[in-house]
């Protein structure tokens, strides 16, 4: 049995949380039970997921990003699953890389399995934010439904890198518990599962949504899911930036705080929150019975 001592930190986007694993070089071989061990809240150290951090070069589903990008986010879901993306996830990783030191306040580009995202750490003196880059929605054709009991709602299939079904609701409280992932018809329409956000109007260009994250259960936010959101919700504004050539903005309230969220007449969509650091120690590599390459 190892005695190594693995370092991680804690952090989180609008209360979605993470365990950073920095493991520059790929050292580390995280299966999907030491993830889900690592962010059991009772028995492990907290979390909605993983953020591994590896060198692009490192890690063969990076290494050809490696030239645009020089780190890569291996992100993983609370239950061990592997997502292409998470918004939050890389203002936190972002936020991690400055204050590891190896970015500074500025442009960068972070590798993910959706591919790479251009994100900017605004200075502490602008607010300190993080911007990001998020790429295009796709919105595949054809009508989804989306299920709680005996409550239906049409969806909206938005696809962020990661799937979406996005429902307007009368009132966020009409989605229950959500101790269980709501049911979402046709099946054929997510082959991989998807997750599933539920809205309601707050103001002119203003929503606030609820989200069950495949992999994670109900969370406090999803960066990916409010830029599902926000799409959906211009759409059915009747705004769509690449036809009227202007930009449009939205504030997309979630349970754990508040993201603003544009979309460029190119299609870009740029979300900008928080991304706090809140702690960092050590755990003995054993007790994730964790395999150090
Ligand atoms: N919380 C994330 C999304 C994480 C991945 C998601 N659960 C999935 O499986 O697609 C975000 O902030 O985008």
């Amino acid at each position: 049995m190892s005695t190594a001592q693995i370092a991680f930190l804690k952090g989180h986007g609008t209360e979605n949380d993470f365990v950073i694993i920095p493991d520059h070089e790929g050292r580390i071989e995280l299966s999907p039970a030491a993830v889900a061990r690592l962010c059991d809240r009772r028995a492990g150290l907290g979390a909605d997921g993983v953020l591994r951090v590896v060198r692009s070069a490192a890690h063969p589903e990076a290494r050809a990003m490696a030239g645009e990008a020089e780190w890569f986010m291996d992100y993983r879901n609370s239950d061990g699953t592997v997502a292409e993306m998470c918004g939050n996830g890389v203002r936190v990783f972002a936020r991690y890389l400055q204050r590891a030191g190896l970015a500074e306040a500025g442009d960068l580009v972070i590798a993910t399995r959706a591919g790479v995202r251009r994100v900017h750490i605004a200075k502490e003196s602008a607010g300190g934010g993080v911007t990001v880059s998020m790429g295009r929605a796709q919105l595949p054709a054809g009508d989804v439904t989306v299920t709680v009991g005996s409550r239906v709602w049409p969806a909206r299939n938005v696809n962020m890198g990661n799937p979406h079904a996005v429902s307007f609701v009368d009132d966020l409280a009409d989605a229950g518990h959500l101790y269980e992932a709501p049911a979402v018809a046709p099946a054929a329409a997510y082959p991989d599962g998807t997750n599933v956000e539920f809205v309601v109007d707050r103001g002119p260009r203003h929503v606030e949504m609820r989200v069950h994250e495949r992999g994670s259960g109900e969370t406090r936010s999803c960066g990916t899911g409010a830029c599902a959101v926000m799409v959906a919700a211009a759409r059915r504004d009747g705004l769509d930036p690449a036809v009227t050539g202007l930009p449009v903005t939205y504030t997309v309230d979630v349970p754990g705080g508040r993201l603003v969220i544009g979309e460029s007449p190119d299609g870009t969509i740029e979300m900008t929150g928080p991304a706090v650091i809140v702690a960092e120690g050590v755990f003995d590599a054993s007790w994730l019975d964790t395999v150090l390459l």
